[in-house]
């Protein structure tokens, strides 16, 4: 409950829609109230009497006030409705937004297929919720409500018929709506899994053929929707048990209402239109309380997934700004980790061991070290993607957290392990590095990566559309677009992260080369598994296992470290086999 509160604020800019459907929606139920009295006096008071015109009147007034009910309930429908999809829309794009801001372990908390079951499936259960409480959610009760008091009022002889009825409805309902809550959650997590195996497999497609790997996967699938088809039987199957139980209690106090009313007909104290008019109103009693209890489950059904969107929207993101940062400034690129220790887990556990360096304003700074030392990690902790645990980067002598995010990203170029493109044009994947940047801009970015030359080879050059997942791309030109997108922002300190990996040795010499010339006083951070690409560097960082084993320039590593002579020695003895 308390997190469907969370989310009302979301509901107050569309009040007016809130407050207008469910007043129409009274205009539609007082109509549908008033038809079993009309019929009630066309029996008792028009046939009874032969007053034919009498019952032509009553018959136009309950064509009327059938009209005035539909126009009543189509009005209501739209207000609902309206008010219903703007409220899922701005929980939507709040949602969205948070997840934009999530860091990479608050990503991994939830899952992605959690995350995209949440924007879609979670946002149409409380859309969905919405619209029947605005609309049926007031019919319901009404139409009970109105129809015990008209029974009460008008053939208060058949009453306790439904003092026995109503109770028994109530139970059926509340313990079906209880039931059905829990068995929705039980379904939403199904589908939390199902999409989460989806996304999985569809990025891994050519993995899954290379691998000869289909049925494996069709086998993985199946039991992952299988799961979903029991939970979800399982779930619509208790809702869809419910409207027999009604029906039978209401079909026992229709014959109960028949049996006594005849009675009473015969001892001629009641009238035969008032059994008719009784027997509507259980009808319209059992379809208001049935419609009520739809909207319960409804309700019930959206708690969880309220729960789970409000769980995103209060998520503390992990890499917090600091309240007052330092006033916006130009950061000239000196880096410096102090004592630095990091950990995933937070479990104790470090991947990063009490890292200390400085990195001077131009200098280039290799990174190499064994398979999972923890070069990416430590790279990093400088866009603050992480926050040390101990220890603190600075950044031009500062904390890093002191800046500003938007002040401290801004400076830095970052190109990750893996190419990541988006679909669309050439030309806006590099404007994501730097908006509005002109075409002469991405042109030189694009020569500075190597990338110029197969550019202007495709069909529209700079405005040749990218796939998702740039997969009409080859990998090294996944690369190399990384590059210029990171190079465009004539960054002050600039990050490669294992960027040359699917480059030929030429070509990494070529952006090497450009990037002294060009960037003389940017600090290059370049991650790689190759001696030759951190060779040049002033200042090469040996890490293993998660510890700055050594630190110094690649003739000074050779004598001083161990982990960098292997490595040397490694390479070396490969490239004389391969020339061999
Ligand atoms: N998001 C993550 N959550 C938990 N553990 C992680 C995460 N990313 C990396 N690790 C762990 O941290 C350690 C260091 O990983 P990191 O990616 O920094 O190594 P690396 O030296 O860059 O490796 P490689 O050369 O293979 O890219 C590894 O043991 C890895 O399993």
């Amino acid at each position: 409950m308390n997190s469907m509160k969370k989310l009302f604020p979301y509901i107050k800019p569309y009040t007016i829609f809130a407050i207008v459907g469910p007043l129409l929606m009274c205009i539609e139920v007082a109509m549908d109230l008033l038809q079993p009295s009309l019929m009630q006096r066309i029996i008792d008071e028009g046939i009874a009497h032969q007053d034919n015109s009498y019952v032509i009147q009553l018959g136009l007034l309950m064509l009327l006030s059938a009209a005035i009910g539909l126009l009543g309930g189509a009005g209501s429908s739209i207000y609902a409705s309206k008010a219903a999809v703007h409220f899922s829309t701005d929980i939507r794009r709040d949602l969205f937004h948070k997840m934009e801001r999530f860091s990479s372990q608050n990503t991994d908390t939830f899952g992605k297929g959690k995350l995209i079951t949440i924007v879609t499936n979670d946002i149409a259960a409380i859309q969905q919720a919405l619209i029947m409480t605005l609309r049926v959610f007031v019919r319901g009760p009404l139409l009970f409500v109105g129809s015990v008091i008209i029974v009460w009022v008008t053939a208060r002889e058949l009453f306790p018929i439904l003092l026995v009825a109503i109770p028994i409805l109530i139970i059926f309902i509340y313990y079906f709506s209880k039931k059905s809550s829990a068995l929705y959650s039980n379904v939403q997590k199904a589908m939390d899994k199902v999409n989460t195996k989806l996304q999985e497999t569809l990025s891994a497609i050519p993995l899954i053929k290379a691998f000869g790997r289909e049925d494996y996967e069709k086998q993985q699938f199946k039991q992952t929707n299988d799961s979903l088809t029991n939970h979800m039987l399982t779930a619509e199957q208790v809702v869809l048990k419910l409207m027999p139980m009604m029906m039978l209690v209401v079909n026992i106090g229709i014959i109960a209402g028949l049996w006594f009313g005849a009675i009473k007909v015969n001892e001629g104290t009641l009238q035969v239109g008032v059994i008719l008019a009784f027997i509507n109103y259980l009808n319209i009693m059992m379809n208001g309380l049935m419609s009520s209890s739809n909207v319960l489950m409804q309700i019930a059904r959206a708690f969880p997934s309220a729960q789970r969107i409000h769980q995103v929207l209060e998520t503390d993101i992990e890499i917090k700004e600091i309240e007052h940062p330092v006033p916006f400034k130009k950061i000239i690129g000196e880096v410096e980790f102090r004592d630095v220790n990091f950990s995933y887990s937070k479990n104790g556990e470090y991947v990063l061991k009490n890292i200390s360096f400085t990195a001077k304003q131009g200098e280039t700074i290799g990174i190499i070290g064994p398979t999972g030392s923890g070069k990416s990690t430590l790279v990093k902790l400088i866009p603050r993607l992480y926050d040390p645990d101990k220890g603190v980067v600075l950044i031009d002598g500062i904390d890093s957290k002191t800046y500003a995010l938007k002040n401290l990203r801004d400076s830095i170029g970052f190109v990750t392990q893996k190419a990541t493109l988006f679909s669309g044009s050439i030309q806006e994947n590099l404007q994501y590095g730097k908006e509005n940047s002109t075409i002469q801009e991405m042109e030189e970015a694009g020569q500075m990566a190597v990338a110029s030359e197969f550019i202007d080879r495709l069909e529209g050059g700079y405005s040749h559309s990218l796939l998702q997942g740039a997969t009409n791309l080859s990998g090294g030109q996944q690369q190399r677009l990384s590059m210029a997108r990171a190079f465009i922002r004539k960054p002050s300190i600039l990050i490669l992260d294992d960027s040359t990996s699917a480059i030929d040795a030429l070509s990494e010499a070529k952006v090497q080369q450009a990037l002294h010339q060009k960037f003389p006083s940017t600090t290059v951070f370049i991650i790689s598994s190759k001696i030759s690409s951190v060779k040049e560097a002033d200042k090469i960082l040996v890490l293993e296992d998660g510890m700055l084993e050594a630190i110094g320039s690649h003739e000074e590593l050779l004598v001083r470290s161990k982990v960098y002579q292997d490595i040397y020695q490694s390479q070396r003895a490969r490239e004389a086999s391969r020339n061999e």
